[in-house]
């Protein structure tokens, strides 16, 4: 069976987060952000929690090994399912990360990813901006054998590089993809976008889907039509 899409709840306040999951009467994956944890604290996790929904924590940590750490411990200590950090932060920090998880978690640690490149790179802006001289597929392939050689769980990367990671890393190293559209859907400021259906054929164990969902004027019929095409019916 496929994996749940993860919803992006990118809202700015915890009052349009529950008018949103008023809608569905299942439960969801969904994803806490900058936006949402910056402006509503931990306790937005605890309760969305409290509902039964399964949570990606999406914080992108990205500092010094031991604040690093000390910040997954903290967060570990919340219950959600998922976390995530920044490859170019480098294996010891990907290594500490692991470490302050492990340490605040009574039972099962959350799973741990990194980000590789943004999906809202392009190879262009890569090169030029991060003087990064390779090709967007090498340096994203690079950060996720280093994020495996740390011994994270996977990577958050688009969809178009997820087959060759699963090829490279293996089939049980996550393949996290966001930038997901629905056919005909705007693209926004995301660069390497592809569809539900795309992504189940390019090898993505998980997609995170936001806007096509949150902003569509129907959002269970959206998230339906965002099932069916990622479960190939
Ligand atoms: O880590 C992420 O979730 C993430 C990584 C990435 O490379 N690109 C990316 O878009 N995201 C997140 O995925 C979500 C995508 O939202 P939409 O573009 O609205 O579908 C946002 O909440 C982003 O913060």
């Amino acid at each position: 069976m496929m994996n749940k899409p993860i919803i992006a709840l990118d809202f700015p306040s915890e009052q349009e987060v529950f008018q949103f999951l008023h809608h569905f009467d299942e439960k969801l994956f969904v994803k806490v952000g900058m936006e949402l944890f910056y402006q509503e604290g931990p306790d937005i996790v605890k309760k969305i929690k409290d509902l039964g929904h399964d949570i990606f924590l999406d914080l992108k940590l990205h500092d010094i090994p031991n604040t690093v750490k000390s910040a997954m411990k903290g967060l570990a200590r919340l219950g959600v399912d998922l976390v995530n950090v920044h490859a170019a932060g480098g294996k010891k920090m990907m290594e500490a990360a692991l470490e302050g998880l492990e340490a605040g978690s009574d039972v099962k640690r959350p799973l741990l990813i990194a980000v590789t490149q943004l999906t809202s790179t392009t190879e262009e802006q890569m090169q030029k901006e991060q003087k990064i001289p390779l090709t967007l597929m090498e340096s994203v392939l690079h950060y996720a054998q280093l994020t495996k050689e740390a011994g994270l769980d996977g990577v958050v990367c688009s969809v178009h590089e997820a087959k060759q990671i699963a090829e490279r890393c293996g089939e049980a190293f996550l393949r996290v993809t966001p930038g997901i559209r629905l056919l005909g859907g705007d693209a926004h400021d995301q660069k390497r976008v592809a569809t539900p259906d795309y992504a189940r054929q390019n090898g993505s164990s998980y997609i995170v889907v936001g806007r096509a969902v949150t902003k569509a004027e129907n959002v269970v019929e959206a998230y339906k039509e965002v099932c069916r095409l990622w479960e190939g019916n």
